[in-house]
């Protein structure tokens, strides 16, 4: 790809933590965020991603390897590269004693801006966010989905060029991760480039243009969702469910129908182009599953083909 359009350009990057013992959570890293589009790292626990993010986000200097941030180094032109990033880290960090408006009024004066202009921007943003009327509101006062999304506004009063993430919907309710998500799309489509972090498989699928699959601090896999779909797994997988008494010697006894089999504690996932026909051949062995479903594969599935493991435990 063209570099000059890379926002965020990674080679090598890696991140030890000291310890004792040391511990190497990201492990010589490749990647490239290009402007304006939704890049999403995917992974379990303890992957990598949110010291990615953090490395990203200038908060936490890398170990080894280049990272250059908006065409610049990350470790000599951190305060430069702060102030045109948006950062919306896994804990929220807002002033629960103070009110939402004075939340966006300390953070634009920790950027340096004029208090005259933060106010402009407030309108705008608690508009953005859906949180007008909680304008005077204390923090404490509010939801949780309304604290991630006044947690994005104030992310956003410098009019960052780039915006991070990290498990922006972990920990809400789906009415509440709904609102937020289309929030992100709202984003995504005034041209605004995100980076985020999230397990959630159905968001990363239809959010980000691009995925990087992270595994003990290396990335397994990169590229759109549908491609990293069609390169690693069947279009359509069939899932059983057997007596639990049965469940090993039933996958034995499935194993060789359709081109691939996962077994999982409590499914057995065959990966075929035809569910339904793999459905008659396990029939036709003798097996007789509790339940059968025929389902289009996804990214889940893209992590157990690429990992052996299942991405939510
Ligand atoms: N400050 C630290 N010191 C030592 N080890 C750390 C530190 N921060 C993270 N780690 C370790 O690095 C590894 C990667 O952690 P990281 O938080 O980046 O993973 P993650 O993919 O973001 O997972 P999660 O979704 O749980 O945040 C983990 O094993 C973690 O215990």
């Amino acid at each position: 790809m063209d570099d000059a359009a890379a926002l965020v350009r990674a080679r090598g990057l890696t991140k030890t933590y000291d310890g004792p013992p040391p511990y190497t959570a990201v492990a010589g890293i490749n990647f490239e965020v290009r402007r304006g589009e939704a890049f999403g790292f995917l992974g379990p626990n303890g992957a990598g991603k949110s010291t990615t993010m953090r490395m990203i986000g200038c908060v936490s200097p890398r170990s080894g390897g280049e990272l250059e941030i908006l065409g610049r180094d990350a470790a000599t032109a951190r305060k430069a590269i702060k102030a045109r990033i948006g950062s919306v880290p896994q804990d929220d960090t807002l002033d629960t004693e103070l009110t939402v408006e004075e939340n966006i009024l300390i953070y634009g004066r920790y950027f340096g801006l004029p208090r005259a202009l933060i106010r402009e921007r407030t309108d705008r943003l608690l508009e953005f966010a859906r949180l007008t009327d909680k304008r005077a509101s204390r923090v404490q006062e509010l939801s949780g989905g309304m604290r991630r999304r006044l947690t994005i506004a104030r992310s956003l009063v410098n009019e960052p060029d780039l915006v991070l993430l990290d498990e922006p919907t972990t920990g809400l309710d789906p009415q509440a991760r709904h609102l937020l998500w289309e929030r992100l799309f709202r984003l995504k489509q005034d041209g605004v480039t995100l980076i985020l972090t999230t397990h959630y498989m159905d968001e990363a699928e239809q959010l980000c243009d691009r995925l990087a699959v992270m595994d003990a601090g290396r990335i397994v896999a990169h590229g759109s969702p549908r491609e990293l779909i069609d390169r690693y797994v069947t279009r359509e997988v069939l899932e059983l469910r057997f007596r639990l008494d049965e469940h090993e010697l039933s996958a034995e006894k499935a194993r060789g129908v359709g081109e691939r089999l996962e077994v999982l504690p409590d499914r057995v996932l065959i990966y075929t182009s035809d569910g339904e026909d793999a459905l008659d051949a396990v029939r036709r062995r003798g097996l007789d599953p509790l339940t059968a479903l025929v389902r289009r594969s996804g990214l889940e599935d893209v992590f157990l083909s690429l990992t052996g493991r299942a991405l939510v435990e």
